[in-house]
């Protein structure tokens, strides 16, 4: 799979330990799943594929993203996107400005003021674009970070328990809304879970540590 994130036999260790071993792929707008318990290694993987693994981790093995082996690329060229539990928007930004921040260099400035607001539109927050992100809810502040993840036109897309801190009715539209927009732009998920339900929502492949 040339354009997709591709986990080929990769294992991370640690203190000679074996912490995880990983064979699975993800083609361009699926969802890869990863559950375990606590200290499992999920975020560690994670990790792995932004490019900011502890120096304490061993690793052996492939990630492979687009077809292009990420060992030795430095997290800025990864062109990863990620999401946590906590939507993490610029304090001192605008919400039009958050967003506009995810934006690759090179468009005009029309451009520019256009995408937003057509991200803006698309997540039923016309108009919001002044706002100052301390003033949103905890679901229209997930969407503005969903969106400008988005607006930056990442190679993947990963997903840090981004639903466990929203209210039962909100997670749903929120897992909906992400896997839709994923869909969409054909970027490969990685979603890292305790809860059930995001995996049966997701519908790709479960990984269990
Ligand atoms: N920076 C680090 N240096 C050394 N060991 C670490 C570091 N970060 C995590 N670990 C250890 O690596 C193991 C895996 O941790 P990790 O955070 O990946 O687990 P997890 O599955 O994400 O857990 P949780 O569900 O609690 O977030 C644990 O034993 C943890 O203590």
């Amino acid at each position: 799979m040339s354009d997709g994130l591709c986990f080929d036999a990769v294992t991370i260790e640690k203190d000679g330990t074996r912490l995880l071993s990983v064979s699975a792929s993800v083609a361009p707008g699926d969802v890869l799943t990863l559950m375990g318990p606590s200290g499992s290694g999920k975020s560690t993987l994670l990790s792995l594929v932004m490019g900011d693994l502890p120096p304490a981790f061993r690793t052996s093995g492939r990630v492979i993203l687009k077809g292009r082996d990420l060992a030795g690329l430095p997290p800025e060229a990864r062109h990863i996107g990620i999401l946590y539990q906590d939507p993490l928007l610029f304090p001192h930004l605008s919400v039009a400005a958050n967003l506009a921040f995810g934006l690759p260099r090179g468009e005009s400035r029309a451009m520019r003021r256009d995408l937003v607001k057509t991200a803006l539109e698309d997540v039923d927050l016309a108009g919001f674009g002044p706002r100052d992100p301390a003033t949103l809810s905890g679901g229209q502040a997930a969407r503005v970070a969903l969106m400008r993840t988005l607006l930056s036109r990442p190679a993947a897309l990963l997903l840090d328990e981004p639903f466990s801190k929203l209210d039962t009715g909100l997670r749903d539209q929120m897992r909906r809304l992400v896997f839709d927009r994923a869909r969409a732009a054909r970027v490969p998920v990685l979603m890292v879970t305790h809860d059930e339900a995001d995996a049966e929502a997701a519908g790709g492949e479960v990984i269990r540590l």
